[in-house]
Order: structure tokens, then C-alpha cells, then sequence
């Protein structure tokens, strides 16, 4: 791989390449690594962050929440948000080769069999989740350990069924545990939430131990960059761009093409900001990897989006698509901490001053301790029939309120949205997809996600170039869709409960303000309390969603744009329907997923367009 870093001058490039993938996070990473196993295919990546230094606010799971890196972060001001306190919050987006995987917790599910299934019924023959188990099998090597590291019983799933053991992402366990997390487990039990040994097996809910994007043996993160491309390093074919944005792809005569250009749809290009304005051109595809928040605003830009946003910016229409921007998603959160008081708790709070040194020396020399355990240990999905005795009450909240869907959708963007609605519905009723999920740190954080959102949001250019005075408007609507909130309230109540079981109350735990007992029976306080606190789950997805054009559809299950021949997107953008769980893994597999349809486009028949609305005006 020939990496090119931030020179400040003239890009050594190549005259062209095969493939121009943008962004290099997980989607860029996986795709131009799996292409370039062809020695005779190249590909370029552009990626706007740099190689991260590894340092050990990186690499070291105990650092998560703590030293962030925060220097391979950006932060994305949301628009305000209407349905909570009308108040801003910020998205965090990792800036580094590796993307948001140099910055994320590390957390590793799948979602559940009803997820994927979601997605083929959703319109998307090929992607049920018989259909993608081989692919997250392909993306990871899961290790558990044989021997219980911390003393206490660690409640893994030690076999790897169902679990890829050759893939490049490292997934497993770290080699401590926080006496907390089975304080945590134990009084989740006392509740009735089953223990899940395995949750990634397609049933999601219960309570785990969770695995870690980490390495069993090294006990360090394991990222989109050490699985993807360190090991294709000594690949001639694969060239690597750092510290340069594209900021348009263009169309036609070196550009991804609509159908009534007169110019050949294979000579694609982007232009790429740096000192010196670049364009580079491509052979073959473009991809867009540039996460959920960006893909879809570079599109924009490009002319293929909405066309009354794209009008109203003065951006000239080259594909009419209405979806671009919108169906997006998050898991709306919530992070409650309730101190822990009793005495002699050891949480990683106290790793700091020499306590700081012996954990990191005892790290680095053993890759032991409490350094190998990410922020969160373990974690419980709960079933709406487990945790209420309101489920019809909730399912006809769910089915019948109104959703307060953007003004700016269109008849396509709604139709898709009840069709969405359906099997959000279909999974809250199931005992094997979570309603939400809480994670325990050990510090007595108790997060709340809603795993089944019903709010849509959008994402929006608010200028003709990526780096216009304006930065995107992105506005997730959290709880735009009542129920959202109900069952982050149905959370809270849980976590209530769940710190008075025995097991809990010996850690003398201390609830938020706001966030007490006595509030806890008071559902109009409590609300109040929580819609200020309610923030993103980290996991943006669905703004270029892979769904039939007729409900709001961005790609095709080949995951290409719509109306372009060569111009695919492979991100989290892609995700139709957000899984009940934490989605990186799910973003592996779907970067995994197409490419033989990639290379086959170019090994078979010339491809035909797929259809899309191609502006006239
Ligand atoms: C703080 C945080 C914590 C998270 N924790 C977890 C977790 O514990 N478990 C989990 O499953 N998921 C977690 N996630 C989510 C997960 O990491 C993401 O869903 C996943 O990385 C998305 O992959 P992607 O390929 O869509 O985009 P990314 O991995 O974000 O990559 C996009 C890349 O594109 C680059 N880019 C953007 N614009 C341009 C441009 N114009 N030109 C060139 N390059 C560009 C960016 O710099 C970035 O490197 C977390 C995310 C964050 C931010």
C-alpha cells in the first residue's frame, strides 16, 4: 500500500484507478482491502483524518471514556432538538484511517435473526440474516477465553458457533473484570432477564458479559485499520490518500454518471480538497464510505438528492432522489450514573496516580489488569414483554401516534416509513429483539438506549460545498415518535428496580438527581428530567438507505445509487432498518457483503442502471 500523507503539495498519484473509495473507516477499509486481493484490480482511498499514532488512548480498552483520542474526533452540532429540551447536542465521528473505529467503545453485537430478516421483507432480496451470517463470520476471529481470568464466573459463550474464526477483526474478552458487572448481572437475574451466554447468536436479548472489538492475546482495540489494512501494507495496487476531503463527485465526463449524460458512465472522478485543487479519475466505480453524517451530504453537493433541498442551495440536479439525507436513525440514550458508595468499591474511576502507574505497568507487562477492560463490561437487552405488563398499551402507542415524520418527506419517504413501522411493531412484540438495552460501566453508569427506534431525522447540506460557511444541518428528531421516549422512561423505571435488588443495593448506589425512586413513580417528572439528558447512541445510520426506490430508497441491494451505473455506497448510510444492537459489527458484514457483485459488474455484462429519477429540468 502506498500511503500518501498530508504533503501539502502535488499528489503523487497515479493517471487513474480501478476504484476511488472515499473515506476509510469501516466501509472504505473492508471494500478497498477485499478488491485489491485481485493484484490486477487498483484502488485508490481518500481519507480526510490521518493515521492514528497508536498511542495508548488508541489501543487500550481501559482508556475508553476516559483519554479519549480525541484528537481523531469531529463534533457535529445537531440541529435542536424540538421533541426533547429544544436544546443542541453533538455527534462524535471518528477522523482517522480506521474512522469512527479509532474512536468507538469497542462493543460488539450483532442484532438479532429479526433484524436482517427486517431488511429482505423491507424489500432487499439477499439480505436476510442466512444471508449475512457469513459475512459477519467472514469480518471477525472471535476467541473466548478457556480460563476465567478474574475470579468470578464469567459467563461466556466458549464455543465458536455461528462465530467466524479467520476474519480479520479480533473479537473477544478482556482479562478483567469489574466486580460491578456481576453485582450488575446477578441483579438483572433477580428482575427476570435471563443470562445470554452468546449474544451474538441471532437471539439479542437477555443479559451478557459483551464481547469487544479487542484482541484476545494483545488485549488492545481492534479497528477497521489493524484488520483491514495493515495487512494489505505490501500491496502495490492499493494507495492510500491522508489529510485530503473530497468535496464533490462528479458526473459524466469524470464523474459517476446519470443516464442522459453523453459522456462515458466509466470515467468517474471526485475532486479532492488540498492545497492544490485535485480531480482524480477512476475507471471503474466510485464508493462512498464517508460515514452516515457525510455520504449522503457529498451526494447532495454532487446534484443527487432531493431536488427542492438541492434547488433551494442553488446546487445544479443531476439525480432527483428524495431519500438522500433522510430515514436516519439513532439509538436515543440516555447516561445515568448512579454512584456507587458503599466502601471498597474499586472502580476505574481510582486509576489515577500511582494506582494509575501499577494498572498501566501491570498492562504493559502482562496485558492484565484493569486496563483490558473497555468501559463497558456487560450489558442486558431487554424484551418489551419482559420489563411491562403495558405491552398492548405501548404496541398501540407504537402503531397509532402520530410519528411527527420531517415536513420534508416525501409520499415515497412516508410509504417506507409504514412499512418500517410494521416490523419495528413485529419486533417489539418478540421476545428475542430488545425493547432497550442497559449498559453497565463500572463506575454505576447505567445507560438507556431505545433499540427499536421510531424517529426519523435527516441530514442536510446547508451549502452548495461540503466546506461552505454552513456545516450540514443533522437532526435526528430524537422521540419525534412518542414512543421512543415511553420506553426510555420504561428503562429508567427498570434501572429503579434494578438498584434496589440485593445485589445492586450493596453497592449503595446514589441516583441522579432528578433520577430517584420517588421520581421514578412520577412518569411526568421523570420525563422531564430525561428529555434533557437524552443523547446519541454513536450509531447514525439509514441516510442513504438500501430500500426499493418507491419507499424512499437511495441504493439497490448492490448498494448502488440509484440511476448512476458506478457509484456505490458502502457505509452505515446503508442500513435500512438500525439493528437492536450496537452496529459496527453489522457494518462489517455489510461492507463484506457486496463484493462480488462489485467485480462481477465488470467481469460479466455491461451494468444497467437501476433505475432512479433523473431530473429533466
Ligand atoms: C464515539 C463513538 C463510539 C462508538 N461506539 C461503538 C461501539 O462501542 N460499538 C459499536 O458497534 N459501534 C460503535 N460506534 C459506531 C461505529 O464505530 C460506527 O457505526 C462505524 O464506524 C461506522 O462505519 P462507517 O464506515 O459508516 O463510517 P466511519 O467508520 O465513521 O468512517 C468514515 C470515514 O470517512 C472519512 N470521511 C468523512 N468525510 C470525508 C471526506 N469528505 N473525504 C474523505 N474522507 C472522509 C472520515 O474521516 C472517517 O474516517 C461508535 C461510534 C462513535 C463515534
Amino acid at each position: 500500500t502506498r500511503i500518501i500523507p498530508d504533503s501539502k503539495g502535488k499528489l503523487p498519484l497515479q493517471d487513474g484507478y480501478d476504484y476511488i473509495v472515499v473515506g476509510a473507516g469501516i466501509g472504505g477499509l473492508v471494500v478497498a482491502n477485499r478488491l485489491t486481493e485481485d493484484p490486477s484490480v487498483s484502488a485508490l482511498v481518500i481519507e480526510a483524518g490521518n493515521l492514528d499514532d497508536r498511542a495508548e488512548d488508541v489501543s487500550i480498552p481501559g482508556n475508553i471514556g476516559f483519554e479519549d483520542p480525541r484528537r481523531y474526533e469531529v463534533k457535529v452540532k445537531m440541529a435542536e432538538q424540538e421533541f426533547l429540551d429544544g436544546k443542541v447536542r453533538i455527534f462524535s465521528q471518528g477522523k482517522a484511517v480506521g474512522g469512527s473505529t479509532i474512536v468507538n467503545g469497542l462493543v460488539w453485537t450483532r442484532g438479532s435473526v429479526a433484524d436482517f430478516d427486517a431488511w429482505e421483507r423491507l424489500g432487499n432480496p439477499g439480505w436476510a440474516w442466512s444471508d449475512i451470517l457469513p459475512y459477519f463470520e467472514k469480518s471477525e476471529s472471535y476467541s473466548a477465553p478457556v480460563k476465567n481470568v478474574s475470579g468470578a464466573q464469567p459467563l461466556l459463550h466458549p464455543v465458536a458457533g455461528n462465530h467466524g474464526d479467520r476474519g480479520p477483526v479480533q473479537v473477544s474478552y478482556p482479562n478483567y473484570y469489574y466486580n460491578q458487572s456481576y453485582n450488575f448481572l446477578d441483579g438483572i437475574r433477580e428482575l427476570g432477564i435471563p443470562i445470554n451466554e452468546d449474544p451474538n447468536s441471532g437471539n439479542a436479548t437477555g443479559a451478557s458479559i459483551v464481547p469487544s472489538s479487542m484482541s484476545g492475546k494483545n488485549q488492545s482495540r481492534a479497528d477497521a485499520r489493524t484488520a483491514y489494512l495493515d495487512p494489505a501494507l505490501e500491496r502495490p495496487n492499493l494507495h492510500l490518500i491522508t489529510g485530503y476531503s473530497v468535496t464533490r463527485v462528479l458526473h459524466g465526463n469524470g464523474g459517476a454518471t446519470s443516464s442522459n449524460s453523453t459522456h462515458d458512465p466509466r470515467d468517474s472522478g471526485l475532486r479532492v480538497t488540498g492545497v492544490e485543487k485535485t480531480t482524480i479519475s477512476c475507471r471503474k466505480e466510485v464508493i462512498l464510505a464517508a460515514g452516515a453524517i457525510i455520504s449522503p451530504v457529498l451526494l447532495q453537493v454532487s446534484g443527487i438528492g432531493p431536488v427542492a433541498l438541492l434547488e433551494s442551495l442553488g446546487i445544479d440536479v443531476a439525480i432527483d432522489l428524495p431519500g438522500v439525507g433522510s430515514n436516519f436513525q439513532d439509538h436515543p440514550t440516555l447516561q445515568p450514573v448512579y454512584e456507587y458508595t458503599a466502601p471498597d468499591i474499586f472502580t476505574a474511576w481510582d486509576i489515577v496516580g500511582s494506582t494509575r502507574d501499577a494498572v498501566r505497568q501491570e498492562y504493559l507487562t502482562n496485558r492484565t489488569g484493569p486496563w483490558t477492560a473497555p468501559m463497558v463490561n456487560a450489558a442486558a437487552f431487554a424484551a418489551l414483554s419482559w420489563v411491562t405488563d403495558r405491552e398492548e398499551d405501548i404496541l398501540n402507542e407504537a402503531a397509532n401516534a402520530t410519528a411527527n415524520l420531517p415536513p420534508s418527506y416525501d409520499s415515497t419517504l412516508r410509504a417506507g416509513y409504514d412499512a418500517q413501522r410494521a416490523e419495528l411493531i413485529s419486533m417489539l412484540a418478540r421476545a428475542d429483539t430488545p425493547a432497550y438495552e442497559v449498559m453497565s460501566t463500572s463506575w454505576g453508569q447505567l445507560a438507556v438506549s431505545a433499540m427499536q427506534p421510531f424517529s426519523r431525522g435527516t441530514v442536510s447540506a446547508r451549502s452548495a460545498s461540503v466546506f461552505g460557511n454552513a456545516p450540514p444541518l443533522v437532526d435526528p428528531r430524537f422521540c419525534a415518535h412518542p414512543v421512543d421516549c415511553r420506553l426510555l422512561l420504561l428503562g429508567l423505571g427498570f434501572n429503579d428496580r434494578l438498584i434496589r435488588t440485593p445485589p445492586m443495593a450493596a453497592l449503595a448506589p446514589v441516583p441522579p438527581p432528578g433520577f430517584g425512586a420517588a421520581d421514578a413513580r412520577n412518569e411526568t417528572a421523570l420525563d422531564e428530567a430525561m428529555r434533557s439528558k437524552i443523547t446519541s447512541g454513536f450509531h447514525p445510520s439509514g441516510t442513504t438507505s438500501m430500500l426499493p426506490l418507491e419507499h424512499g430508497g437511495v441504493v439497490d441491494p448492490s448498494l448502488r445509487v440509484y440511476g448512476t451505473r458506478n457509484l456505490r455506497v458502502v457505509d452505515a448510510g446503508v442500513i435500512p432498518l438500525i439493528p437492536g444492537a450496537h452496529i459496527q459489527a453489522a457494518v462489517y458484514a455489510v461492507a463484506e457483503k457486496p463484493l462480488g457483485l462489485i467485480v462481477d459488474d465488470y467481469n460479466t455484462d455491461e451494468s444497467e442502471e437501476t433505475g432512479g429519477r433523473y431530473y429533466q429540468g
